[in-house]
């Protein structure tokens, strides 16, 4: 494929097309011979889909519930406000907020847009926009507010209400590390655990009160599961595997990425992990940087030894060098992952395998695109540059690998099966760089 002569691609349902800035190729076809343009993005102007939802009713209450949780300056409180009653209908504006590192580049987004509001950008668009604006109004990268988590209040009682799971997940990897290396099996597990605890983040906003169901799903609810092909790759490489991992959010479904972290790198699987965080708050309960250490505290002081165990073995990862935690403004944006920086594609080179961890992230790689679920995953995933392992359970309705047999499955097991979080997806893209997964 003559990557060089792709030079414009439609990016949305208003044929509107612009230079293409990508910085790899496009997805290809099944036979690797020709690109094909990504399908149109999801927008909340679809009156009927979830992303209008989630843009109608979701933003205005998470922002009533961030007005509720704190007690903020009444500036911080009016720019808030004002937030609100933006929200669907005017058009989108420049992030104001002088000093902050990610500026400029959120100017550019924002020029690329055509005074298009809420509902007729991108959804993803429109909720990273969200939470960039709630952290322009409080001020979280410069001042008033510097470093104060507006989402703390949720993030914390998501640690203090799942004292039970995590007591139980750290009995997983207890069991996991039995044998050393890690069997095939305990990986499985791990990587079982850490995919279920997506489903954690939707237990802080009620905000759609609809039923998710209980946090543990059996085998069966695996959409895809490529357990057995990315235990093997890690196998490959033990005992030195090198692994970066993109974190999703704070509290059980961190402390389960933890465990699969712990797991492999005690089991004698892997010998560095490079946890991503987000630069600021978002999405609600998406970790940042000081959520692993308050993490790793809060299992360390934990009165049950298997937690208090696991926070130990932890610290020592983190202490000798072996867990590094960094963040990266790219996480926070609303650019398709096809888009990512040189630095992040590089970073995913030098690691044997990245894990993209939750939804949102699912949803970048995919750039929120309305692809066929059947498509095939090596095509809509082939620009990636290295092994790529998403672990996500389904919230949003975006989804490619599927077989008709199992969305035939999944609509007898309710009507919102693509937003209801039941369904799970440990889903490997091996094409980009080398492995006999
Ligand atoms: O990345 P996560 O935490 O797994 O999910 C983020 C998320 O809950 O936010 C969206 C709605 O705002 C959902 O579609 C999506 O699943």
């Amino acid at each position: 494929m003559d990557h060089a002569r792709i030079s414009r691609v439609v990016l949305s349902r208003r044929s509107q097309t612009i230079q293409n800035p990508l910085r790899f190729p496009l997805p290809v076809s099944a036979d690797g011979r020709s690109s094909i343009a990504p399908p149109a993005p999801l927008r909340g102007i679809d009156n009927s889909s979830f992303a209008h939802f989630s843009i109608v009713k979701r933003l205005p209450e998470i922002l009533r519930r961030v007005l509720h949780d704190n007690t903020f300056p009444p500036g911080v409180e009016e720019s808030l406000m004002r937030l609100h009653a933006e929200i669907p209908g005017t058009p989108l504006h420049p992030i104001d907020e002088k000093g902050a590192p990610d500026l400029d580049a959120w100017a550019a987004h924002i020029d690329n847009l055509d005074g298009e509001n809420w509902l007729e950008v991108p959804w993803f668009f429109a909720e990273t926009y969200f939470y960039r604006r709630i952290v322009a109004a409080t001020g979280y990268l410069t001042k008033p507010l510097h470093h104060v988590d507006p989402f703390s209040y949720q993030k914390s009682a998501g640690l203090r209400t799942n004292r039970a799971s995590i007591r139980r997940f750290a009995r997983v990897v207890e069991d996991a590390l039995r044998e050393r290396p890690l069997t095939q099996e305990a990986m499985g597990a791990l990587l079982a655990q850490s995919l279920w605890g997506n489903r954690a983040d939707l237990s802080l906003w009620a905000a759609d009160d609809d039923d998710r169901g209980p946090l543990d799903q059996s085998d069966d609810h695996l959409f895809v599961d490529d357990r057995d092909r990315t235990a093997r790759l890690l196998r490959n490489h033990a005992p030195d595997a090198r692994l970066l991992f993109v974190a999703d959010n704070a509290g059980l479904e961190l402390v389960g990425d933890l465990c699969l972290i712990d797991g492999l790198l005690t089991g004698g699987i892997a010998s560095q992990v490079r946890i991503h965080v987000k630069s600021h708050p978002t999405f609600v309960s998406d970790a940042v940087h000081a959520d692993v250490g308050a993490t790793i505290t809060f299992l360390r002081d934990s009165i049950n030894r298997h937690a208090q165990k696991l926070g130990g073995r932890l610290q020592e990862h983190v202490d000798a060098g072996r867990i590094a935690v960094e963040d990266d403004f790219y996480w926070t944006s609303p650019l398709p992952l096809w888009e990512m920086p040189a630095r992040i594609s590089e970073m995913m080179r030098e690691h044997d395998l990245t894990i993209l961890k939750g939804d949102a992230n699912y949803r970048r790689m995919l750039g929120d695109r309305h692809w066929p679920y059947t498509t095939p995953t090596e095509v809509a995933t082939s620009y990636l540059p290295a092994p790529t392992l998403a672990l996500r359970t389904m919230k949003a309705e975006v989804a490619v690998g599927l077989s008709q047999n199992d969305m035939n499955r999944a609509a007898l097991s309710g009507q919102n099966w693509a937003t209801s979080g039941e369904w799970g997806f440990v889903q490997l893209s091996s094409r980009g760089g080398s492995s006999s997964a």
